[in-house]
């Protein structure tokens, strides 16, 4: 239908040549007027055409891509010849119309055509780059009654709507930065919330907490917020993190930043590096506590012990004299990094998280972890039952268990992390012996109960023989 209403307007166009040549030396104002009711009468639509490149433009026009995307979802089933390409993954094929394909959209009761076309043009070959020899374009036909209703309406919902399926299935990535680059590999951690053993009421109310953020452009605009939320997660090793954090970036489908500040050499790299980080991410600075000067605490008991050190050993001060820190280790300011997430972070557009984590909470300045910087701080702790039932339903695919009382009660008299339980719970066979498995978890719940129990006992024995002393 587009397709021959385009027809219809090349014979147009002729007719005016036509109409032109014959007014110049016919001109009559009449004739002219009529002639253009006539031509509205006889071709009464709109086309609007959609180019793949600009002028000049190496890259493809976003609108472009985001049409593609749309038709190849909505539409691409209309069409009898398609072009089929794999997605970034590899994975999976996608389909798009083939050049010269046209298909029937409706929007609210109106009917549209889209047709993909590809105009060969002569190849011209400058001496500084090539022209390509062909064009693509997308061309919209639509009756000229539904001008504003197909402008202002349609075409921003079919922007939206291609962009966010652009957003859901393309590649993520996991970026470190090296130098003040950002360098990335593709993210393809399979880790979800489903399989991250923590209390179910702990884990929905990070789960809603994220979902809610992810939805809430409107809520943070109107309360002249950031569009950004920081998150502390702290707790002893292996009590998943990291894990968590990989959760979180396949909730939301962001891209990870892993930061190393270590490898930051000052506060203007810092800056450098996050101002490059685009929104839909997740900024992650792990075990802030050993993340140099970030905090009070840890350079007050590192000279501390220094001195104490000096003391013992006057000689060994000598030979480390010249021996100074300054040029080896960061020169990031805690009051750097906070400076950028309050001020310059918070001018860029589009949502973004920052987590950090720390095995030593106490250990962290006060002015970093304060509300507002850190929304939320989410404890991630030694395995409990439940969290434990979590891991045996993905190791084990088991739900209930003889040993599971047990297992109940030792996982309460002793302080394990979910790491410790899932090496246990990993089949050592290829074929998973259930039973082999819990009962290895069952042995080393023992030994960590019963060695609990002796450091309890030395530790009332110490306490005992000082309060002796004292006396
Ligand atoms: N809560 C958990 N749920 C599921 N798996 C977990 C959990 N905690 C730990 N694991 C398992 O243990 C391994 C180590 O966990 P993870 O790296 O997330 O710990 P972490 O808290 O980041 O430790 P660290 O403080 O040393 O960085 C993971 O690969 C995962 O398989
Ligand atoms: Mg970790």
């Amino acid at each position: 239908m587009g397709e021959t209403l385009g027809n219809l307007g090349s014979v147009m166009a002729t007719l005016m040549f036509i109409w032109a040549m014959f007014r110049q030396y016919f001109p009559c104002d009449h004739i002219e007027k009529y002639s253009h009711r006539l031509m509205k009468f006889f071709y009464p639509h709109i086309q609007i055409t959609f180019d793949e490149y600009g002028r000049g433009h190496f890259m493809r026009h976003e609108f472009y891509t985001a049409i593609e995307t749309y038709l190849s979802f909505n539409t691409a089933d209309q069409a009898n010849r398609l072009k089929a390409n794999t997605d970034k993954n590899n994975r999976s094929l996608v389909l798009t119309i083939d050049d010269g394909e046209e298909v029937e959209d409706e929007f609210e009761g109106v009917k549209l055509w889209w047709t993909s076309r590809k105009i060969t043009a002569e190849t011209q070959t400058s001496r500084f780059y090539e022209q390509p020899d062909e064009k693509r374009d997308y061309r919209l036909t639509f009756h000229k009654k539904h001008r504003d209703l197909i402008i202002k309406k349609y075409l921003s919902q079919v922007l939206t709507q291609g962009e966010a399926i652009k957003v859901r299935t393309r590649q993520r990535k996991l970026y470190t930065n090296s130098w003040s680059m950002w360098s990335h590999v593709v993210f393809d951690h399979p880790a979800t919330f489903q399989t991250l053993a923590m209390e179910a009421d702990k884990k929905r109310e990070v789960i809603e907490d994220l979902v809610s953020f992810s939805k809430a452009e409107d809520f943070y605009a109107r309360i002249g917020k950031a569009w950004k939320r920081g998150y502390l997660l702290y707790g002893p090793p292996g009590t998943g993190k990291s894990t968590m954090i990989a959760a979180m970036a396949n909730l939301l489908l962001y891209d990870v930043y892993d930061l190393e500040l270590t490898a930051v050499s000052d506060n203007t790299m810092l800056r450098k590096l996050l101002m490059q980080i685009p929104s839909k991410s997740i900024t992650v600075i792990e075990d802030i506590d050993c993340s140099l000067n970030l905090t009070g605490q840890r350079k007050k008991m590192k000279e501390n012990k220094a001195a104490e050190e000096e003391e013992k050993e006057p000689i060994k001060k000598q030979a480390k004299v010249g021996d100074s820190d300054e040029g080896k280790t960061s020169k990031v300011t805690l009051s750097g990094l906070l400076n950028f997430i309050d001020g310059l972070w918070s001018a860029s557009k589009g949502e973004r998280l920052i987590v950090f984590t720390t095995n030593y909470m106490e250990k962290l300045d006060p002015a970093l972890i304060r509300r507002g910087r850190m929304d939320k701080h989410i404890e991630l702790s030694y395995c409990s039952f439940e969290s434990f039932k979590v891991l045996a339903k993905n190791y084990l695919e088991l739900d209930s268990h003889h040993l599971f009382d047990t297992i109940e009660g030792l996982l309460g008299e002793s302080k394990v992390t979910p790491a410790d339980v899932a090496e246990h719970l990993m089949p050592k066979t290829s074929v998973a012996d259930v039973e082999t498995s819990l009962k290895s978890l069952v042995q080393a719940l023992e030994m960590a109960k019963e060695q609990a129990m002796l450091k309890a006992k030395e530790e009332s024995k110490e306490k005992e023989s000082s309060a002796r002393e004292e006396d």
